[in-house]
């Protein structure tokens, strides 16, 4: 277990001009492995994981992490739904978070090569990433997040509008992670990736938690009609 957990929500919210985009939200996360957050769309999941990140302002309630929270951030990265690509090579993007972090060019490079194999990028070291197609996208940004050995990764929807195939390797970098000890948060529509992946499940409804708990119980004794209704791929609104 990582130094950032457990992470206690108390009340959280993030709201825009008067709108509050989700919250209050009441939780306890543990850090291990990999937490599914599972709703409808707008129910919250890409604004609680910003909130949860400090990407998206807490406008009331508290967040603490088990460390201070400017500590919690360093230790942190997120991988957006829409991964955000220089516009310089493959080995360049991979390289780029340790450049800044102060590692020496060439050990950056190499730290960079070897992350490229691991993602199956080995032989793009050299194109321009915004060439690449959605999934080597998708898994370079995965790589560029891993580089710098985050305890803990935020994704938002990694595998949307991807194919099995590309979701397929995804996943696999991600158990890949959860096994080297990174503790992952992320969100998805997909009930058979939350399925695969999920070791507690976060479901949210209207901005707020409605069911949370271990994923083994969420799939086998759903506690709420909602989330049953959405299990069972019914509209829930
Ligand atoms: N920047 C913003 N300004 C205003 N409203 C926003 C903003 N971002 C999100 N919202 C609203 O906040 C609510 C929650 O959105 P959010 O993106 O967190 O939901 P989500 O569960 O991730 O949805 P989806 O599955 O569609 O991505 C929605 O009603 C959305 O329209």
């Amino acid at each position: 277990m990582s130094a950032l957990f457990p992470v206690v929500l108390d009340s959280a919210e993030t709201a825009r001009r008067g709108q509050v985009l989700a919250g209050p939200v009441n939780l306890t996360l543990d850090g291990q492995g990999i937490c599914v957050v599972l709703g409808p769309n707008g129910a919250g999941k890409t604004s609680l994981l910003r909130l949860m990140h400090g990407a998206a302002r807490l406008t009331a309630g508290s967040i603490r992490w088990s460390c201070p929270t400017p500590q919690a951030r360093r230790a942190q990265a997120f991988v957006f739904q829409r991964p955000v690509m220089l516009r310089r090579t493959v080995l360049e993007n991979l390289a780029y978070p340790l450049r800044i972090r102060g590692v020496r060019r060439r050990e950056a490079m190499q730290r960079a090569a070897d992350w490229a194999g691991r993602v199956g990028l080995g032989g793009m070291l050299d194109r321009q990433a915004p060439v690449l197609s959605g999934g080597e996208q998708q898994k370079l940004a995965l790589a560029r997040a891993l580089i710098a050995e985050p305890a803990l990764l935020f994704l938002d929807e990694p595998c949307a509008s991807l194919d099995g195939r590309a979701m397929r390797e995804i996943e696999e970098i991600l158990l890949a992670a959860r096994a080297a000890g990174t503790s992952l948060i992320l969100s998805t529509h997909d009930m058979g990736q939350a399925r695969r992946l999920a070791d507690e499940v976060v479901f949210m409804l209207h901005g707020k938690v409605h069911e949370a708990g271990p994923a083994h119980d969420f799939f086998n004794q759903t506690a709420t009609p909602e989330a049953r209704a959405f299990l069972h791929g019914d509209i829930v609104e």
